[in-house]
């Protein structure tokens, strides 16, 4: 180990070994972003994705350090958002990585908070296999936020743990497990350019949080919106809250805006090991099974009241979600 200054407990060490490596790549890329704008512009153009997203400099950076530090350990495949299809490294490898490599691309040149997710999965046979399952088969998944200071946040399904980049010596330092999310909170986080876009069960839980104490939940809420999955994540992890990236109206958004098999399954496996819920509105996301490598889906995550309620106002009949709040004869939050 050389990132990490502590094992998690009881791990298993070829698990650990990837993890540090991550950690390793981590660390330098830190120290990169740190330095943004002097020796490189790391927002600069770098091309397209599969998904047709406008790729960054540091998209391209982020991907290549961590493809570059994989091939030396023992991960057969490999799974980016930043390659059209899974990339073999060592045949007789035992794992398989999902990553996204950069999240929260928007926010590069505007030093705001962004990271880096990844999920670990026992390699299987082909790299369908491997990747083509629910995120309940996951062995292990964090990520590394890119903020004021650096952190990285790890599951290996048994609670969730926090480590801080000390940038003096280069090392991650354990601070210890991360306490449970609270069930309830008054935050929430969604993009509300789209409100046009959302089906009416979104619409109206929102409308019903806006509504405050003069609507159906009685109490007043707060809003956030980052545009950086693990920034929102991170806070979430810290104070509680409900995140929402929903399936909506817009060409190409009706499966949402985020990836299955490397942001949300790595997200949610966190955020149910923190006590937290993860559903894609309705039904868990661990339980769901990707179809396609690049494959979207809505997500709700977070507190977990909050997010059993966005459930229920998909339950109810189309009249009450026509409904303005104040008609609508719902239970109160
Ligand atoms: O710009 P929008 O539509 O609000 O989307 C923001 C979301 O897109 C993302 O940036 C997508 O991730 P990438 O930057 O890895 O493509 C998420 O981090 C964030 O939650
Ligand atoms: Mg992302
Ligand atoms: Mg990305």
């Amino acid at each position: 180990m050389k990132t990490l200054d502590q094992v998690p407990q009881g791990a298993e060490p070829a698990l650990v070994a990837e993890l540090d490596r991550l950690a390793g790549v981590a660390a330098e890329l830190a120290q990169r972003i740190a330095r943004g704008g002097i020796d490189e512009n790391l927002a600069g153009a770098a091309g397209t994705n599969t998904d047709g997203d406008a790729q960054k400099a540091l998209d391209v950076i982020a991907d290549e350090a961590f493809m570059a530090a994989l091939r030396e350990g023992d991960v057969r495949h490999y799974a980016s958002e930043e390659q059209d299809t899974v990339v073999t490294m060592n045949p007789e490898g035992q794992f398989a990585v999902a990553i996204d490599p950069l999240d929260g691309s928007s926010n590069i040149d505007t030093n705001v908070s962004i990271g880096t997710i990844f999920g670990i999965y026992p390699a299987a046979d082909t790299p369908d296999a491997s990747f083509l399952r629910p995120g309940r088969d996951l062995l292990a998944s964090g990520y590394a936020i890119f903020g004021p200071q650096c952190a990285l946040i790890v599951t290996l399904g048994d609670g969730v743990l926090k480590y801080v980049l000390d940038p003096q010596s280069g090392t991650f330092r354990l601070l210890g497990q991360v306490a449970e999310i609270a069930p309830d909170s008054n935050e929430y986080a969604i993009n509300t350019s789209n409100y046009r876009h959302w089906s009416k069960p979104i619409r109206a839980y929102i409308d019903d949080r806006v509504a405050g104490t003069e609507g159906p939940s009685g109490a007043d809420s707060n809003m956030r919106w980052i545009a950086s999955l693990v920034a929102e994540t991170h806070r979430i992890l810290t104070r509680g809250g409900i995140f929402l990236y929903p399936a909506d109206g817009r060409q190409g958004y009706g499966r949402g805006r985020l990836r299955y098999v490397y942001e949300c399954a790595p997200i949610a496996f966190l955020i149910e090991q923190a006590g937290g819920r993860a559903t894609d509105g309705q039904d868990p996301i661990l339980d769901a099974v990707p179809d396609t490598l690049h494959m979207r889906t809505p997500f709700v995550f977070g507190s977990s009241n909050k997010v059993a309620r966005v459930a229920t106002y998909h339950d109810l009949p189309d009249e009450e979600t026509s409904a303005l709040f104040g008609l609508r004869g719902l239970f109160r939050a």
